[in-house]
């Protein structure tokens, strides 16, 4: 599955992916249906679809991959999963990987039942069943290799991937990985483990379908996580609403503009309000919002001498 996903960053030299965090709160007055016959919990997981197939159709064309955050859609109970699944099924129709941000976990029992569901299949009898068929979906692995195991099996098995939380974008994240443990720290250490997961899942661009989470606002650390595991692709949340800059992801990123893919939610998701497109409609908003995040991304490539032409 990485090597899909770098194609089509190459493709379109783009390797950002727009976060659909969507609360209902977002979506602007003028927007939402009419209609009032259902329950709150259906009429709010009914927009939210809405409101995400019409950003799907404004930047489908200008990046690579979505990705869905799955409690934005748990707080709308079965009617906000229902959305969730029915986001992912559009998205991958409109042409685009699917990362499913469920941050998962739990004895390896529980695990494969957790990959199965987001990227594996569920039997049921003689049949089996692709749930959410997402292409890849976030993994918490710090219960060890057992409970990460079931998620590389499949990975293998069905051409999906994960990304590994390894050093997580939020102030307090150095709480617990930043401890030092015999001179390395917590998210070095993970680090390595999700390098040694992933030897098996290489593709031809020389990166890993087991790849990690490193949050743009950890330059330095995304710097010395390079240093010693040139196989893993990250997964770059923070730029944008949590403040991590386009210099600040350079450490994640090869000559060749690979390595990493940029996620931003809010900042695109809620840019209409944003005063730089306030006459536009949402979704021409959220467009230009994203290609904006392009310019200053590919600028920033190019003054460092990184580029997607040959
Ligand atoms: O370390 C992490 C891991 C995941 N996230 C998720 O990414 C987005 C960021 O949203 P923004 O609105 O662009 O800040 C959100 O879904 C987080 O849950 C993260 O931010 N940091």
């Amino acid at each position: 599955m990485i090597d899909k996903l770098i194609e089509q960053i190459i493709e379109k030299k783009s390797p950002i992916c727009v976060g659909l965090d969507t609360k209902f709160d977002y979506i602007p007055q003028e927007f939402l249906s009419h209609e009032f016959s259902t329950d709150a919990l259906t009429y709010a997981a009914n927009n939210i679809f809405q409101y995400n197939c019409a950003l799907v159709d404004a930047i489908a064309d200008i990046v690579p991959a979505v990705k869905v955050q799955a409690a934005y859609y748990e707080m709308y109970g079965c009617e906000g999963v229902k959305a969730f699944r029915d986001t992912i099924r559009y998205a991958k129709n409109a042409g685009l990987i699917v990362i499913a941000d469920v941050k998962r976990n739990d004895i390896g029992a529980t695990a494969t039942a957790y990959s199965s569901a987001y990227i594996g299949r569920t039997k049921i009898g003689e049949e089996e069943l692709a749930v959410f068929n997402a292409d890849f979906a976030t993994v918490n692995g710090y219960l060890g290799t057992d409970g990460i195991a079931p998620f590389v099996e499949d990975c293998k098995k069905y051409d999906k991937g994960i990304f590994v939380l390894v050093k997580t974008s939020n102030k307090s994240s150095g709480e617990i990985q930043d401890l030092e443990f015999e001179h390395k720290t917590i998210y070095n250490r993970m680090a390595d483990y999700v390098q040694e997961w992933g030897k098996e899942c290489i593709g031809t661009y020389g990166y890993s379908s087991v790849g990690a989470v490193i949050g743009a606002t950890y330059p330095q650390q995304a710097a010395r996580i390079r240093e010693t595991h040139p196989h893993i692709f990250v997964l770059i949340p923070g730029y944008g609403a949590q403040g991590g800059s386009a210099e600040g992801l350079l450490p994640n990123f090869d000559q060749k503009g690979l390595g990493g893919i940029v996620n931003n939610s809010r900042a695109i998701l809620t840019a209409y309000r944003n005063e730089a497109y306030v006459k536009m409609p949402f979704d021409k908003a959220a467009r230009e919002a994203t290609l904006a995040m392009q310019r200053d991304i590919l600028d920033t490539f190019d003054k460092n001498g990184i580029s997607y032409d040959e």
